[in-house]
């Protein structure tokens, strides 16, 4: 069987795969371009991908009938038409799980960043700026006791709800599409309507997939229903913010702060004025960043590849 891996990822699982495929891995840093991809994928029997390839009609037909499996190396999978996939017979795989308690420890890092100020706190050390203790200096927002609103109470929502509650003693707003009896139990959470949401919490956290429903769910409408003093963090994906609103709110101090680890594009664009906002904390998109959960990943997206290749049903297979 060959197959394609667009970058190089962790032994754990490229070991299991190079053990039984005629292997062929993207030995650059920087992604294929799209013809590259495509070319490098044709005639391949599965591909193991990222995020930032795009797996759609297009792909599947310059690869050829033969393909029998995407395995995408993460638990997102709104780069890959799942739909056309399906129709073609071709299994699409993700990573779940594995990566949640990463990707919340970022989240409520982002969190605590932001409303602490610590952008402007580390730029102003590194600029040779820190002249005194001032007693107005820096004033952030306490996180003691505030109500937090997860948008998404999935895997990840819920960790951060758990950190959030039982580590600050945060009240728990959420949304979801469906009803979550055993988080209301647990932490006494409320699952609400987005505006109630956006109007009672004090922080806001994106978890949700991206999706048609989620894509721009946060523009001018939403800030504006947001309290002054909230901090938004998101570490879903960038499509889900209006990055124009986002950076309106933050700079007419409709919002108080944000913290973002995934952007629209990615990288963000050189000249996105978000950059330069004091009150914009920025990562690169860490969130599963942990050799371990990097690890986890890498065997889970070996094990979907290996079992669609054989024609069996994927260990985490995408409906
Ligand atoms: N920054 C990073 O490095 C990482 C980012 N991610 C991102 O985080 C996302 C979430 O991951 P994970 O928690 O594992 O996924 P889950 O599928 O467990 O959670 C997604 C949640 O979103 C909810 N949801 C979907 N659509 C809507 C909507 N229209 N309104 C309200 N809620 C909605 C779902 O509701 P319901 O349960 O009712 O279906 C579900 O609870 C991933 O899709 C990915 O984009 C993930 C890992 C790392
Ligand atoms: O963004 C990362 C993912 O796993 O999804």
């Amino acid at each position: 069987m060959k197959v394609f891996i667009t970058r190089q990822i962790p032994a754990a699982g490229l070991d299991r795969i190079s053990s039984v495929c005629d292997c062929d891995v993207w030995p650059e840093r920087m992604p294929p371009s799209r013809d590259q991809l495509q070319q490098r994928a044709a005639g391949c029997d599965g591909v193991l991908t990222l995020l930032s390839d795009r797996i759609d009609a297009e792909f599947f037909d310059a690869v050829g009938p033969q393909l029998k499996v995407v395995s995408n190396f993460a638990v997102g999978y709104n780069n890959i038409d799942v739909a056309e996939a399906t129709r073609r017979g071709i299994a699409v795989g993700n990573t779940p799980g594995v990566l949640t308690e990463a990707t919340a420890d970022i989240a409520v890092g982002l969190l605590l960043a932001a409303a602490r100020r610590m952008r402007e706190g580390i730029d102003n050390v590194t600029n040779q700026e820190w002249a005194t203790w001032e007693p107005m200096g820096f004033i952030g927002q306490d996180l003691v006791g505030k109500t937090i609103g997860i948008v998404g109470m999935g895997r990840i929502g819920a960790a951060v709800a758990r950190r959030l509650h039982f580590g600050w003693g945060m009240s728990v707003l959420y949304t979801s599409r469906s009803d979550k009896p055993e988080i209301d139990d647990q932490m006494n959470a409320r699952r609400v309507e987005l505006s109630t949401l956006l109007t009672e919490s004090d922080f806001v956290s994106v978890h949700t997939d991206l999706n048609p429903q989620t894509e721009k769910m946060f523009g001018d409408a939403a800030f504006a229903q947001m309290k002054p003093t909230s901090v938004l963090v998101n570490t879903a994906r960038g499509g889900i913010i209006d990055q124009e609103a986002l950076h309106q709110a933050l700079q007419s101090g409709t919002i108080f702060a944000a913290g973002l680890d995934v952007t629209e594009p990615e990288p963000l664009a050189a000249d996105s004025p978000l950059r330069g906002l004091s009150n914009c904390v920025i990562l690169p998109h860490v969130g599963s960043g942990t050799v371990a959960s990097r690890d986890a990943m890498a065997t889970i997206a070996a094990d979907n590849l290996l079992a669609g290749l054989q024609g069996n049903p994927l260990p985490h297979q995408v409906e």
